[in-house]
């Protein structure tokens, strides 16, 4: 039930975010259409945290617009508002690349805090919901019911009452998706939340992710690195390298496109040039997509040689961290270099 709508939710345009002399992103431009999973993929360093950064508010970009429509109608320039209003009126929520719930909270708890803005309207921000006014008394178990609702979503309803500190790895991830969806998010952004998974926690996470897009509508923009994750439940995905989008479009689509193949196996510019000078297009194809083609059927065939006398060892995964050469048309937008601090990953 994905794509419920053409129209998109998200519209980033001709986005550009530079950190002094560094082009992380270079006129960038995507949309999310409503109701879809939209994978952002792309090798180490290619600007995918930083896009997320832009949208929900943690930078503002150097350059370009960000809108987020809303389903009564209403839009807003994410650019132009500061973060917790991204949240509370555009609707965005998001979590992030390494873990971060109250750990001495308890499962529904935690889920309860991320409800504190509801909560605090319905006392009128005094001390009369400790009174017990009626609609706070009212908000207030609206508040448990949503989170146990979630919890059981996630299979954590046995757990409610542990410190989410002490729960394994895979259910703290779960139970940040779910912090996020109690904030009844129209645009849930997951900043890799798959890493770490091993692989019966991962088919739990497509499992969920599946059921809040069909069961919620929420859309869901996430940057991910696990393949078999993106290929399985994304309804459209774009490709990023060095700020640049390389690609975009259907899963199968993309997972053929040679530019993609090529940026992750890492395949040096100079061979490109160097083959696009011999190449003649017969067809009036692209030669540069010719020669990336070709480098990367080259370099598949190296791979699985090599396999083929190491026993044991995995089946290439070219989505997995790898570090790329450049596309030859990004060389000039050198967005590799290290990464000082001050993000938000
Ligand atoms: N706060 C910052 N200050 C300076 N440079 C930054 C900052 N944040 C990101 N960068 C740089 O921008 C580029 C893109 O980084 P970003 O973290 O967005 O990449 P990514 O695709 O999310 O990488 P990864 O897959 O490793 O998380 C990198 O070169 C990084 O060093």
């Amino acid at each position: 039930m994905s794509g419920q709508s053409m129209d998109p939710i998200l519209k980033v345009e001709h986005l550009s975010m530079k950190f002094g002399g560094l082009v992380a992103i270079n006129d960038l431009s995507l949309e999310a259409r409503r109701g879809d999973i939209t994978a952002i993929i792309g090798p180490n360093g290619a600007g995918k945290t930083t896009v997320f950064n832009c949208i929900t508010g943690f930078y503002k970009p150097t350059g370009g617009m960000l809108t987020l429509s809303r389903q009564n109608g209403e839009k807003y320039l994410l650019e132009r508002l500061p973060d917790y209003l991204i949240t509370h009126k555009a609707r965005v929520a998001r979590t992030f690349q390494n873990i971060r719930l109250f750990s001495g909270l308890t499962a529904l708890e935690n889920l309860l805090v991320a409800q504190h803005n509801m909560l605090m309207k319905s006392s009128g921000y005094t001390i009369l919901g400790l009174l017990g006014l009626p609609g706070y008394k009212r908000a207030s178990v609206e508040a448990t019911e949503k989170a146990r609702y979630w919890l059981e979503k996630i299979n954590l309803i046995d757990r409610a009452d542990d410190p989410a500190g002490d729960l394994p790895y895979g259910a703290q991830r779960r139970l940040e998706i779910a912090r996020a969806m109690c904030t009844d998010p129209e645009l849930l952004c997951l900043d890799e939340p798959a890493a770490g998974l091993n692989p019966r926690e991962s088919a739990e996470l497509n499992k969920l992710l599946l059921d809040i897009r069909d069961e919620t509508g929420t859309s869901i923009l996430l940057i991910e690195h696990d393949m078999a994750v993106v290929m399985e439940i994304s309804d459209h995905v774009v490709v990023l390298e060095y700020g640049t989008k390389i690609s975009d479009g259907k899963p199968e689509m993309v997972r053929n496109d040679p530019k993609v193949i090529a940026a992750y196996l890492g395949v040096e510019d100079e061979e490109i040039a160097e083959l696009i000078d011999e190449v003649a297009a017969p067809t009036g194809a692209d030669p540069a997509d010719i020669a990336v083609a070709r480098l990367a059927k080259e370099a598949v065939a190296e791979i699985a040689k090599e396999q083929a006398v190491t026993k044991g060892e995995p089946k290439v995964k070219p989505a997995r961290k790898t570090t790329a050469a450049k596309p030859v048309s990004a060389r000039k937008t050198s967005a590799r270099a290290k990464k000082p601090s001050g993000g938000s990953k």
